[in-house]
């Protein structure tokens, strides 16, 4: 996709239709329950009537996109894992060994892995090829991206939910891979909220404390250096970002235009969804939140994006785990409203009146 048409995309995204969420709320008050007793399940229902267009919404077809890259920065120790493991973890996928093969299994997802820029070549049939850069540049030392690189990061995600759609899918389910970016997505997060680096700081894939400091102690030198303006989302993403989250940027951008639920995973995902979000507010909308990652950071996203994750399960894998375990409580909502019994059906008495 040539690189402008990523930004022409997101002038052609339209908000959800408040107006079916609106009748899908009615319509949940007649069924035999007391009104909001169904809780977050009652929310995600309106939120997929509105995302959906109809008041008795259904979902199906989930399909995982899982975008890999690498970082240039994980060269500065901030990983417990070396550089390697993001092209072995991509041959896990594409052999379905990874947790999200697992997962997406369970639900009747495909699994389509996409090579954004992971630093070794990979000669591996069934991951898409869409590298734009053997990872990003180690950001202490310069951008992570151009303006053209991110952009091109950007419409890769895009194409691969224009492909995940093609083949059927009807929900997207995003997920990611790739050593050190929880350094990138920390960095990101700091600038967007302008919240001092420590609190949006973890332990990603297992560093002991003293290894957190020195990753707070990178992240502040690489946002002294590259100094990116807050209000420029793009920019933003370009000088501390990676190729998979903008990538991921991008999905959640089609998925948008095409009115699929989108369910974000963790604290990388969410970076990315915030980035989405920045750059064209009628996203948020079509965005689900999978879980609760125990990275801390991921707190500081999820309120930026007034966000209620649907599970808290301890989880920080990653790969899209957490969307993809979130996905039948969807089904869930749907059925709930498809299936159950209204008070006037069931000749159950309705509320008396105070
Ligand atoms: O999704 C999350 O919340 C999450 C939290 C911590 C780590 N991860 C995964 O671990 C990798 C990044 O961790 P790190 O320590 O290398 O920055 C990357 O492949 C992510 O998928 C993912
Ligand atoms: C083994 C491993 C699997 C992962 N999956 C997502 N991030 C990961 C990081 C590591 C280290």
């Amino acid at each position: 996709m040539p690189t402008d048409a990523v930004l022409s995309l997101v002038s052609r995204i339209t908000p959800v239709d408040a107006r079916a969420g609106e009748r899908t709320r009615a319509y949940l008050d007649t069924l035999t329950k007391p009104p909001g007793s169904l809780g977050q399940l009652e929310a995600l229902a309106i939120q997929l009537g509105a995302i959906t267009g109809t008041a008795t919404p259904s979902v199906s077809s989930p399909s995982v996109v899982v975008f890999a890259a690498d970082h240039g920065v994980a060269e500065e120790g901030v990983s417990a894992f070396p550089q390697a493991v993001t092209a072995q973890m991509v041959a896990n996928f594409a052999n379905g060994g990874a947790a999200i093969n697992v997962f997406a299994r369970q639900i009747g997802a495909r699994v389509d892995v996409v090579d954004v820029g992971v630093a070794a070549p990979l000669d591996l049939p069934d991951v898409i090829d869409a590298r734009v850069r053997a990872g990003t540049a180690n950001f202490t030392k310069a951008d992570a991206m151009s303006r053209d690189e991110t952009l091109a990061a950007m419409g890769a995600g895009v194409a691969a939910v224009e492909r995940a759609r093609y083949a059927g899918a009807r929900t997207i389910i995003v997920g990611e891979m790739g050593i050190a970016n929880t350094t990138a997505s920390s960095a990101m997060l700091a600038v967007f909220c302008a919240v001092p680096v420590a609190q949006v700081v973890g332990a990603g894939t297992g560093i002991t404390g003293a290894q957190q400091a020195h990753k707070v102690a990178v992240i502040e030198q690489a946002i002294d250096a590259r100094q990116p303006d807050p209000d420029d989302p793009l920019a933003v993403l370009g000088k501390l970002g990676g190729l998979e989250i903008a990538a991921m940027t991008g999905a959640y951008f089609a998925a948008a235009l095409h009115r699929l639920p989108a369910i974000v995973d963790g604290f990388i995902a969410t970076v990315a969804a915030l980035t989405a979000c920045r750059l064209c507010p009628a996203v948020r909308g079509y965005l689900v939140f999978g879980h609760q990652s125990e990275e801390p950071g991921h707190l500081t996203a999820l309120e930026a994006l007034e966000a209620k994750p649907l599970l808290n399960l301890g989880m920080r894998l990653g790969e899209g785990s957490g969307a993809a375990l979130a996905y039948p409580l969807l089904q869930a909502a749907t059925a709930m409203l498809n299936e159950m019994a209204t008070f006037a059906d069931a000749g159950i008495s309705d509320k008396t009146s105070p």
